[in-house]
């Protein structure tokens, strides 16, 4: 088994009450196999980390990876006009290889910017699959399920097929979850299916829930109900793991009959801002107890799927709402990019903190530059200061997938003109 050791880094392992210190990680096959001040062995590997930060990969608890392709092309739209008129026409035009180019394209960018695992809704998951084991990172995958139209139980038996064939590949890196998409999506019926095919093939199920205002008032007029009422009166929050997407308006009562669910909620703060969706009430869902990550969505949205600029939206977003700067304080922002995401991928027994037994999913950032001196606190100097590009190292599973910067399982150039070309094609005359 080949050992890797990283010297001399400043380590967040982002365990909870556990502070910074200056040590070793040893990496042996695809576990960590040490955390501590100093590890005096040898090993295949030495790489020399002074100067470096070392903390758990990132975790993007809510993406549509293959929307990568749709990044800047329809902005300053209201959700419903920008899906409607923009992206489901482009997605429409979208084959199995513009979704593998576009999840490749978007494994590029997670990776140069310190991402190792990602949860993604979307459709040709075979495809998606794919280019996760091709980039070598972490993904929990749904396929994506939209019940408007009758298919004859087309999308559904899609859903079953990718939960069958990809949950444990790529050496356990795969797992899957059911996806309905959205309480204004997915009818009582169709609903209630697949929530009881969850339950009785235990795989925790994906979905959007109370994005927009627009979204409040469709349910109220169809059902009376607000959205989380909707999912709650059909049994959603019994489920043994559900991952809400968004929950930015709930009611106090809503909050109530999320209290105790397992599983819990992806904030998206970037995405939700360009939107103008409004503020999730983060600090209230903790405060009840609720498991909340952090989530990008899609590019397609967020423009960039940039983990720390969700870090920072999150924690300032949460400040300018309550008028309250103490709110959602640097470590407690970074555990929810890290082990509270881990969490929501239902893989925080593997990953998501530092630790000894635990796989080595971990990233070094380089503190060698202007923005990242002096450290006086250095998850205040994450929190609020880095951004993606001070990745200089990653690890997923054991293996690098990236050092000084340099993509190590993919061709970043091959990826660019893919992209460029099938990009152009998608949104021609749109
Ligand atoms: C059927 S696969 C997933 C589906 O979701 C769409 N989508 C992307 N971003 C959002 C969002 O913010 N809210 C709701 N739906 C979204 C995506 O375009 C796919 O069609
Ligand atoms: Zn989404």
């Amino acid at each position: 088994m080949k050992t890797t050791l990283l010297k001399g880094c400043t380590i967040l392992t982002m365990r909870e009450g556990e502070q910074p210190f200056a040590g070793d990680i040893l990496i042996e096959g695809e576990r960590i196999a040490g955390v501590a001040p100093v590890i005096d062995r040898e090993a295949d590997e030495v790489i020399d980390a002074r100067g470096m930060a070392a903390m758990p990969g990132l975790i993007n608890a809510h993406n549509h990876a293959a929307m990568c392709l749709m990044r800047g092309f329809s902005d300053d739209l209201k959700l419903m006009d920008w899906l409607e008129k923009k992206m489901l026409p482009a997605e429409a035009r979208m084959t199995e290889e513009d979704i593998y180019w576009g999840t490749l394209l978007a494994a590029a960018e997670m990776i140069r910017s310190g991402t190792t695992a990602f949860a993604d809704m979307y459709v040709c998951m075979d495809a998606v699959g794919q280019a996760v084991l091709d980039s070598g990172m972490r993904a929990s995958l749904t396929r994506g399920l939209v019940f408007l139209q009758d298919d004859g139980g087309k999308r559904m038996q899609e859903g079953i097929d990718l939960v069958e064939k990809w949950s444990g590949a790529g050496d356990g890196r795969i797992t899957t979850m059911f996806g309905p998409h959205a309480p204004y999506t997915c009818p009582p019926e169709p609903l209630r299916e697949v929530i009881a095919l969850a339950r009785e093939r235990r795989v925790p199920i994906h979905i959007h829930l109370a994005e927009t205002i627009e979204e409040t008032v469709k349910l109220r007029d169809k059902y009376g109900q607000t959205p989380t009422e909707y999912l709650y009166q059909l049994g959603l929050f019994d489920h043994h793991h559900v991952l809400l997407a968004h929950a930015v308006h709930l009611t106090r009562r809503d909050i109530g009959y999320l209290r105790g669910m397992r599983g819990g909620v992806a904030h998206n703060p970037v995405s939700n801002l360009k939107l103008g969706c409004g503020i999730a009430p983060v600090t209230d869902l903790l405060a009840q107890g609720i498991t909340v990550g952090l989530g990008t969505d899609g590019a397609g949205s967020a423009t960039t799927l940039d983990m720390f600029a969700e870090i920072k939206a999150a924690t300032w977003l949460q400040k300018l709402d309550y008028g309250d700067p103490t709110r959602l304080p640097a470590e407690q922002v970074l555990r929810m990019a890290t082990i509270e995401s881990a969490k929501l991928l239902g893989i925080d027994h593997e990953v998501g903190t530092l630790e000894t037994g635990k796989k080595a999913d971990l990233i070094l950032i380089d503190l060698d530059k202007p923005h990242l001196q002096p450290v006086h606190n250095i998850a205040s100097l994450i929190a609020y200061g880095a951004q993606g590009g001070d990745v200089d190292t990653v690890f997923v599973n054991g293996r690098m997938l990236m050092r000084r910067r340099e993509l190590l399982t993919l061709s970043w150039e091959e990826i660019k003109k893919q992209a460029a070309k099938r990009a152009a094609r998608l949104v021609q005359g749109l």
